[in-house]
């Protein structure tokens, strides 16, 4: 009862911190600097600690999502997963805001392959995109969790002046990702009626069809983004209603097949049969999509050491200005073409 009586004189003191704020846990302090993005329930900010550069993620207090996306990398830490962003610190000021500080990364894939011309990666920087995204993916999942919202606007390189972490493309944004696998590595069954959950664009056709989602969900969302970064662009990009989009993506694998594969490499064809032959509790051959992937690179002579469309000419590197160019304004703009659905 008491504990009752405390929750209900408790004011709504839900805030966020401002730049200039100086975020404290024991005797670690990170100094926000500048508005990175704003997310769904808060604000991402550039931070620094001395000299070291950092984006700290903060959400308000009551709304807060973020001990998912900590759980989430605190194992992919423990595991050393390459491509999974950095947890550095997190913490929260009771009833005003929780926060994360983590790497910082730079631009996403969405907003690099809109600033191409004609909004279209070059093969190389498209295919050695896809296969370090279906790395990450691999870590994930052997981490033991599912993203549920695979797509480019979560995948982004790391910045130059970060130890040279500007070649490695990271998965970042877990505020939808949940454990598929029990505390003895046991798969968790699957769940009847479950809500939308992800993207439209880059959804499953499971997902379309309210099932629970699982590894090979996020395996067709990275199909889909694949075929959007080496083509430019999916049948379905200017469709806004989600059983159109549904409709869209039944029809590129029958009488529209040929046509959604026009201008992707022959193995393209192979890995979407590898993606519809998962089933909910199927382990995807990953090893086997990255051969696929690798004898691609091989015909079109792509080179691990070729530079990214959005290096800089003069140093072939992604900057932390390039991070910075990002303002929340454009932030705003950049996600609503990415529509993401909470359920
Ligand atoms: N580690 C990071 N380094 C640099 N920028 C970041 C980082 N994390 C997030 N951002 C920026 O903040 C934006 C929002 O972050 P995030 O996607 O994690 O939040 P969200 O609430 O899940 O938002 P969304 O609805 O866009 O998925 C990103 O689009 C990106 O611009």
């Amino acid at each position: 009862m008491a504990a009752k009586e405390t929750a209900k004189a408790q004011p709504n003191t839900d805030r966020l911190p401002v730049v200039g704020d100086e975020l404290q846990i024991e005797n670690r302090r990170y100094r926000l600097q500048a508005v990175l993005g704003d997310g769904g329930y808060g604000t991402v900010f550039l931070a620094t600690d001395g000299e070291r550069k950092l984006a700290v993620k903060c959400e308000r207090y009551s709304k807060s999502m973020l001990h998912i996306e900590v759980n989430v990398l605190r194992v992919a830490n423990e595991q050393k997963c390459k491509h999974i962003c950095d947890l550095v610190d997190y913490g929260s000021v009771r009833h005003e805001y929780s926060f994360m500080v983590m790497s910082l990364l730079s631009k996403d894939l969405h907003r690099l392959r809109s600033e191409q011309p004609d909004r279209r990666f070059s093969f190389s920087t498209a295919i050695r995109a896809s296969a370090q995204a279906l790395k990450a993916i691999e870590e994930l999942h052997t981490a033991g969790f599912l993203s549920r919202d695979i797509k480019p606007g979560n995948f982004a390189p790391g910045v130059r002046d970060d130890n040279h972490q500007n070649r490695v493309i990271f998965l970042y944004d877990f505020g939808l990702a949940r454990k598929y696998v029990d505390k003895n590595g046991n798969l968790l069954p699957s769940r009847k009626d479950v809500g939308w959950r992800g993207t439209t664009r880059y959804g499953s056709l499971s997902a379309h069809q309210r099932q629970d989602l699982a590894r090979r969900d996020d395996i067709e969302s990275w199909f889909y983004m694949v075929v959007e970064m080496t083509k430019g662009s999916l049948p379905w990009r200017t469709v806004v209603d989600r059983t159109a989009v549904q409709l869209a993506k039944t029809h590129a694998r029958t009488s529209g097949r040929v046509q959604f594969l026009y201008e992707c490499p022959r193995q393209f064809d192979s890995l979407l049969n590898m993606v519809d032959d998962l089933q909910f509790e199927s382990t995807p051959k990953y090893e086997a999509m990255m051969d696929l992937i690798n004898q691609t690179c091989d015909e079109h002579e792509v080179k691990a050491k070729d530079r990214w469309d959005w290096d800089d000419e003069n140093n072939s590197t992604a900057s932390l200005s390039q991070t910075l160019s990002l303002s929340s304004k454009e932030h705003v703009k950049k996600d609503a073409s990415q529509d993401k659905q909470l359920a």
